[in-house]
Formats: C-alpha cells, sequence, structure tokens
C-alpha cells in the first residue's frame, strides 16, 4: 500500500461533511501521519441527529426483510475489500495483517449475523385474562442510537453495534476513536453503497469527544447510547445518559484471569494462552490478563511459554505476530506496570530486546500478588504476568476479587472442576480448554465493572428493541 497521506471528513446524510479544525491520524508502526482528518463541529452534530431523526421515521415503515437484504449486500461489500480494508487497520491501528484480515472476517460476521436476525424479531401472543380481549406484544427499534467505539478493534466494534441497530430499524450515529476514523469512514461508505438511507448510518469525527458527546447525550431525539470502552469513561457517559433515563449499553473493560489446573494439558493451554494474551499485542478486553498457574505444574508451563515467546516475531512486516503498541503513551504505560510490579516483589522471568517507538518485547513476570498494582489493571500490553495458587477456592476468589469481570479462561481435564469452577467465576464470557472465544452468534458482554448488556447473539438485537404490548378488547355488537 503507498503511504500516501489521506484525508478524511465527517459523513453527514450521506455526504462527507468538511467540518473545521484538522486531527492528524498517526501510524502506530512509525509514528508518521497518514491522515489529515477534519472535525465535526456543534453545527455538524446538530444535523446528525436531525436527519437520524427523520430516517428514523423512514425505517419505521420498512419491511425487517428489506433490511435483512441491505444487511446482506453490506456484509457481501465488507467481504470484497477485505484487502482494503485489512491494510487501512494495519496502517492506522498497527496489527498485523494476517490479524487485520480476520478481524475483517470477524466485522463481517456480525453484519450477516444480524442480516439473518432482523428478520427473527418477534412478538407475542399473551394468554387473556378475560373473554373478549386479546394481548400481544410486537418489538420495535429504540430509535435514534449514537455509538462510540474503540481503536483497538476498529471494524468489528462498530459492525457489531451498526448491524443490530439498522436490523432493528434503528438510525445510527458512530463517533469512531480518533486514532482510528479512517476504517468508520471506510465501513460507512460500503453501508450507503449497500442501501443504508441517507441518515441511517452518520459519522462523526473529532479529537475533542467529550464536547460532541455531550451535545448527543444531552439532545431530545437521542434513544439510546452504545458505548465500548474504558470502564472510566463509560462511567462517565453513564452520568449523561442518567440524565434523561436513556437506554444505556457498556462493553467496558476487562481483567480476565487464565487458570491453568494441574489436570491441564498444558500443550493445549500454551496454545490457547498464545491467542487470549498475544492477539492485537495483548490490546484486546478480553486479553488474558492474570495467569493462575497451580503449583505442581508451574515451573514446566513457564519454561514451555518461554520457549513459545522468545520465537515471536515483534515488528511490521508480513509475517509479524505481534505490532506496534498504538501509541508510544500505550508503552511508557506498560513499561510502567512492569517496573511497578518488580519494585512490589514480582521476578522477572523473560524480557525480550528493548525496541524502538511503540514496538514492545513481550515480558513475563511471576510472583504476582493480589496487593500488586499490576494485579488490579487492565495491562493492554503484551505482558505476562503469573501468580501461584494451590487450592480452587482460593483461585477461584483471587480472580473474582478484582471489579470486572468480563471474560476467563479455564483449563483442566476434570469435568466436575470445570463446571464448579465455570459456576463460580463472576465473568460473562468464560473460555474452557479455549483461549478464542469471539463469535457473532454467541453474547459478548461482562458482570460487575465491565458492562451493562450484550453484543452479538440473539440478545444483540434485543437491546435495539423495544417491547410494546397492545390490549385489545374486542367489542361484541
Ligand atoms: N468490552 C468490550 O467489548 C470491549 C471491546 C473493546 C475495547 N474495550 C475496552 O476499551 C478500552 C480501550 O479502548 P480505548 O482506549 O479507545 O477506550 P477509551 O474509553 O479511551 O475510548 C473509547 C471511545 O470513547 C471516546 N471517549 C474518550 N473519552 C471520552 C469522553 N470523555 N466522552 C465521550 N467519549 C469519550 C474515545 O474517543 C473513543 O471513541 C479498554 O479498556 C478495553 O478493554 C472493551
Ligand atoms: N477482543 C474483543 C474485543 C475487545 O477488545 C473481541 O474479540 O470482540
Amino acid at each position: 500500500m503507498s503511504r500516501e497521506t489521506y484525508t478524511a471528513h465527517s459523513i453527514i446524510n450521506g455526504q462527507p461533511y468538511c467540518g473545521t479544525g484538522t486531527l492528524e491520524v498517526l501510524c502506530p508502526a512509525d509514528n508518521s501521519v497518514v491522515a489529515l482528518v477534519t472535525e465535526a463541529d456543534t453545527q455538524a452534530t446538530e444535523l446528525a441527529i436531525q436527519s437520524a431523526e427523520k430516517c428514523f421515521n423512514v425505517l419505521k415503515s420498512s419491511t425487517a426483510k428489506s433490511r435483512a437484504d441491505i444487511l446482506y449486500r453490506w456484509y457481501q461489500l465488507i467481504m470484497d475489500n477485505q484487502t482494503h480494508l485489512a491494510e487501512l487497520v494495519t496502517l492506522e491501528q498497527g496489527k498485523p495483517i494476517k490479524e487485520a484480515l480476520a478481524e475483517v472476517v470477524y466485522a463481517a460476521g456480525y453484519v450477516k449475523w444480524f442480516a439473518q436476525e432482523a428478520e427473527r424479531a418477534y412478538g407475542a401472543v399473551i394468554p387473556a385474562h378475560t373473554l373478549n380481549h386479546q394481548l400481544t406484544t410486537v418489538q420495535q427499534g429504540v430509535g435514534v442510537v449514537v455509538g462510540i467505539t474503540p481503536w483497538n478493534f476498529p471494524l468489528a466494534m462498530i459492525t457489531r453495534k451498526v448491524a443490530p441497530a439498522y436490523a432493528a430499524g434503528c438510525s445510527f450515529i458512530l463517533k469512531p476513536s480518533e486514532l482510528t476514523p479512517l476504517s468508520a469512514i471506510e465501513l460507512a461508505k460500503l453501508a450507503l453503497e449497500a442501501g443504508f438511507e441517507d441518515g441511517a448510518l452518520q459519522v462523526l469525527l473529532t479529537s475533542k469527544p467529550h464536547a460532541l458527546v455531550a451535545q448527543l447525550n444531552s439532545h431530545r431525539a437521542v434513544r439510546k447510547l452504545t458505548f465500548t470502552g474504558s470502564t472510566s469513561v463509560g462511567k462517565l457517559l453513564l452520568e449523561q445518559t442518567a440524565k434523561s433515563a436513556m437506554r444505556t449499553s457498556l462493553e467496558l473493560g476487562g481483567n480476565a484471569p487464565f487458570v491453568v489446573f494441574d489436570s491441564a494439558d498444558l500443550e493445549e493451554a500454551i496454545e490457547g494462552l498464545m491467542i487470549a494474551k498475544f492477539r492485537n499485542a495483548g490490546q484486546t478486553c478480553i486479553a488474558a490478563n492474570r495467569i493462575f498457574l497451580h503449583s505442581k505444574i508451574k515451573s514446566q508451563f513457564i519454561s514451555m511459554l518461554k520457549e513459545r515467546v522468545s520465537n515471536l516475531t515483534i515488528g511490521s512486516t508480513q509475517d509479524a505476530d505481534i505490532g506496534p503498541l498504538i501509541t508510544i503513551c500505550a508503552k511508557q504505560k506498560a513499561l510502567g506496570l512492569v517496573a511497578g510490579a518488580l519494585n512490589q516483589g514480582a521476578k522477572l522471568v523473560y524480557q525480550g530486546e528493548e525496541l524502538e517507538g511503540n514496538f514492545m518485547s513481550p515480558v513475563i513476570l511471576e510472583g504476582i500478588k493480589p496487593d500488586m498494582t499490576i494485579f488490579g489493571s487492565e495491562i493492554f500490553a503484551p505482558v505476562v504476568s503469573v501468580i501461584e495458587f494451590e487450592t480452587e477456592a482460593q483461585v477461584i476468589d483471587m480472580a473474582n476479587s478484582v471489579e470486572v469481570g468480563l471474560a476467563a479462561y479455564i483449563y483442566a481435564t476434570d469435568i466436575a472442576q470445570i463446571h464448579r469452577v465455570s459456576m463460580g467465576l463472576d465473568f460473562g464470557m468464560i473460555g474452557i480448554n479455549e483461549g478464542a472465544i469471539s463469535n457473532p452468534a454467541a453474547p459478548f458482554g461482562g458482570m460487575k465493572q465491565s458492562g451493562l448488556g450484550r453484543e452479538g447473539g440473539a440478545q444483540g438485537l434485543s437491546e435495539y428493541l423495544e417491547v410494546k404490548y397492545l390490549c385489545q378488547r374486542t367489542i361484541v355488537n
């Protein structure tokens, strides 16, 4: 791909909107400027809301079948453009091209899934309490939706929201991360090409999300907020939406335990950990963050892991396993967590060579204890932090002792133990002898401060639907 500097503008009512100011988008691989983006102002935001409101009324009288057909065309266009989309993701987000291609397919998977689910937003007939009554329910789209997405999966975190919203008949205003606007704009262009009505998907770009999102959240026409990002920003937005009691879905941060029992198949557990820890250089919300190893297998597991980790290639070449972190600040934060853990008594088991720019070599730490800062932090980098345990009760307690509860992983072959531990863990998703759990057909989401609601699966559509109860008395002449 040539390294020309792209330009990008917000999309309002189906058209590019050349806003004011200029935001620079940097390539994480070398921190060069890859795009200049104009920013949406308050007027643009107001126009987008008006257009979304108008479009919602159009969508209200469209059929689920027609929306399903349009979603299916969007799915096909994403798949037809997968190389281009993947290159954009690698350029602005940094993940290796093979992972970017996998993200395109994953993102498209949500569109296909919700093209199918669109026609299954069933209502119900309720047995009536008296004669001459018919009690039914219907489901209708909630209205104008605002979606805010992060940079780590710049395509999939968008399709996981926009596809169910459109399937439900909602119009959508998207504010993607300022770090990855190009993928968002490209996806929206493909949606319009597929047949999305002009106000059905609009994209507002800004480097000042606080002001723009506050404007959206305080508007009477906006009926739902769906947010994916950090727990701290999610909580702040929940305060805003509380003011109008707006429907709010939050997909927030994680701190996943990865528990390896002494009955585990260690080869399988290593394979699972390589995916759950190192995908996207450790920058995933469901990344294995705390590695709990039973004392009987700890030494063997760590030596097998060292062997695998020392063979990983870090860089921006086609075959690299680990790309750069998103920003230099993200790398400094991760190195700070490692230094802090060492100061607090952790032991350094492995650290690859020091690398330039945003690239970071993997690190393995052992001797991590629950009172260390790293234990309670979402590391978001290729750092393995190992905690030793003795008993099932002890590991469940330690795993549950954090404030978030998104994903957890268990490796064991004792079926009764797998059942007990799965039931005991306070996490919304559990990988059992499996390190790759993401799937459009499954409900994605967390407990405790990891969020509210679920995305994907059948539940993902309900998040955008209102249930309306109709109580009809039959007039008998
Ligand atoms: N649970 C999930 O499904 C899931 C998926 C992906 C990422 N995440 C989480 O996202 C985080 C990483 O993403 P990030 O760094 O982009 O998160 P972030 O919270 O910094 O930003 C997310 C989005 O919120 C916007 N934003 C930031 N401050 C805002 C404010 N004051 N008001 C309104 N909007 C604001 C950003 O512009 C961005 O679009 C991690 O914590 C990760 O675990 C969760
Ligand atoms: N890793 C998640 C997204 C959060 O980062 C996914 O697989 O959907």
